[in-house]
């Protein structure tokens, strides 16, 4: 039975999920006029993802208690969103924050996002402040364009920066999801004199019809990165390969884990590769519906 928030003693041992996401297509509309592009995607969670774990201090400082190589604790997005929440909500509280880190750094699978996702969750619940789920998802999109959806908690077809959602119930099938050893920086991408940024747009109900889609940073990263080339070769063998985000992730839908785990076996030695199950509700909203 999922646990609900009411019924848990949420001490500091909790753990608190943050998932991946993966970007099933990515379609790249336009450019707005401060340089953000109008973007439609699906987004869909993985069963596999970062644990966060929270004390909360009556002192208003908030600050991570582990190191995360590559990530300066004042520029964490965890320790960011609790401060941004403690600020907005004037409540003078602060926390100890613990990232638990699975999710490579700058994969295209959303793992800052989602621990600023879900420490504004958790803070909201710990901190007793009663935002709604709107609210934070407000706040979390100052944060970045990914915190909406972690909140939001549900598979969705996406517009905007990808802060307009719909809910979608997709297939949940097995993922091989293959990160090369590399971190791609989203403002890179985004900024690529070559990306193209007129893909006409579709609807829901045309994605769920089985219209085309893809991702139209995979032209840039691949060209730019011969890893995620690779990685999309590599997984091109076994099943339709895409990439996630703006890379430097790919994956793949399979229709059993030990079809994945035969695809994970072939790919290069040394390169990070996990496989996951898709999720229409995120671990967290799970916790939070019980
Ligand atoms: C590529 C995706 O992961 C798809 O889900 C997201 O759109 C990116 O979300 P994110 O990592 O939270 O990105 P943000 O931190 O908001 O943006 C990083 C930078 O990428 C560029 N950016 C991002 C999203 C967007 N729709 N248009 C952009 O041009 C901007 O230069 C921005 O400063
Ligand atoms: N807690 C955190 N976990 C991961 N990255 C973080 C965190 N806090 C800040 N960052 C910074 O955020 C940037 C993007 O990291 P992230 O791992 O979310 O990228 P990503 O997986 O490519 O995300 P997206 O798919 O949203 O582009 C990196 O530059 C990283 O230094």
């Amino acid at each position: 039975m999922p646990r609900l928030i009411s019924d848990v003693p949420l001490t500091a041992e909790f753990p608190w999920p943050a998932p991946a996401k993966i970007n099933l297509f990515l379609h790249v509309i336009g450019r707005r006029a401060d340089g953000m592009h109008e973007l439609q995607t699906v987004f869909q969670f993985l069963d596999h993802g970062d644990t966060l774990f929270f004390r909360p201090r009556g002192d208003g400082v908030c600050q991570r208690e582990n190191a995360i190589e590559g990530v300066e604790p004042d520029q964490d997005l965890a320790v960011r969103a609790a401060r941004l929440l403690s600020q907005a909500s004037g409540c003078g509280l602060g926390a100890d924050i613990r990232v638990g880190k699975r999710l490579p750094i700058g994969g295209g699978l959303g793992g800052g996002s989602s621990n600023a996702a879900t420490t504004l969750v958790a803070l909201n619940r710990l901190w007793n402040l009663g935002f709604t789920r709107d609210e934070l998802a407000a706040l979390g999109l100052k944060l970045g364009a990914d915190v909406p959806v972690f909140i939001h908690g549900q598979a969705s077809f996406a517009e905007g920066v990808g802060e307009r959602l719909s809910s979608l119930e997709l297939p949940e099938p097995w993922y091989l999801v293959v990160t090369p050893p590399l971190a791609i920086s989203t403002r890179e991408i985004f900024e690529a004199p070559e990306l193209r940024r007129d893909t006409p747009r579709i609807t829901s109900r045309q994605f769920r019809a089985g219209s085309v889609t893809r991702n139209d940073c995979e032209p840039v990263t691949r060209q730019r990165y011969p890893l995620v080339d690779e990685a999309l070769r590599a997984l091109g063998r076994f099943a339709p390969p895409r990439m996630s985000g703006t890379g430097s992730s790919v994956f793949a839908a399979f229709a059993s884990r030990p079809e994945a785990l035969m695809a994970r076996s072939a790919m290069p030695k040394g390169w990070s590769s996990f496989i996951a199950r898709g999720l229409n509700e995120s671990p967290l909203a799970r916790l939070r519906a019980g």
